[in-house]
């Protein structure tokens, strides 16, 4: 069986490795290809944040299949694992930021807040499709306007959802955590590790 990490987040790369590292089925980790699959990532207002991040997440499995039986055809049973995180606060969904303006926007609201962070992993093989959403509550400390602008100067929050890295810079600010940190990261570990069993990859 073929596993591919539909994913072009190095954070997903390292996380998967870590679950691959401990590998409890073979004596060896198991290995796994790297195909990032391009979706369109727009948000459907009628749905919710719940609904648009697991859609996200099962889009970029089944476009990572499609990819991958593209380039190696289908003889090979392979299993594709797409994941996506956005941070939501109140009603609001924040992604990526579109650029530091927007960057600065972000963290300012993010401020001495809650927000929740919302990953959904998804695992297919074409016939059979598998999922889960993981929450997290996220506190974050009172940021000033120079706190922000240092953070921004360091690049760091451009690639990812919410504008900030929890594993990174980013950690400084969090006052609090209320559930997975590797789904903050980008692939909540336990849970992917029971859809990895699921899907008997592991
Ligand atoms: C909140 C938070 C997000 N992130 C990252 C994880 C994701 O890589 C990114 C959210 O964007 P995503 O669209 O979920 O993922 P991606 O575009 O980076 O990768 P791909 O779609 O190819 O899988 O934000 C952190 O690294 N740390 C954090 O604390």
């Amino acid at each position: 069986m073929k596993l591919v990490l539909a994913s072009g987040s190095p954070r997903r790369k390292e996380l998967l490795g870590q679950l691959a590292f401990l590998n409890t089925k073979a004596d060896v980790p198991f290995e796994f290809e790297i195909l990032a699959a391009d979706i369109d990532e727009s948000h459907n207002s009628a749905e919710s944040a719940e609904e648009f991040v697991l859609r996200l997440a099962k889009e970029k499995a089944l476009a990572g299949l499609a990819l991958y039986a593209a380039e190696h055809g289908t003889e090979e049973q392979t299993v594709v694992l797409g994941s996506d995180t956005i941070v939501v606060q109140g009603e609001t969904i924040l992604g990526k930021p579109k650029d530091e303006a927007d960057a600065a926007a972000i963290l300012a609201s993010l401020s001495g807040q809650s927000h929740r962070v919302m990953t959904a992993v998804a695992l297919t093989d074409g016939s059979k499709t598998v999922s889960k959403l993981v929450t997290t509550k996220v506190q974050f400390c009172e940021l000033t306007q120079a706190d922000i602008l240092a953070y921004i100067a360091t690049g760091e929050p451009m690639d990812k959802a919410g504008a900030y890295g929890i594993q990174g810079l980013g950690g400084n600010f969090v006052e609090a955590i209320e559930g997975s940190y590797s789904a903050v990261v980008g692939l909540p570990l336990v849970e992917t590790r029971a859809l990895l069993c699921e899907m008997q990859v592991l």
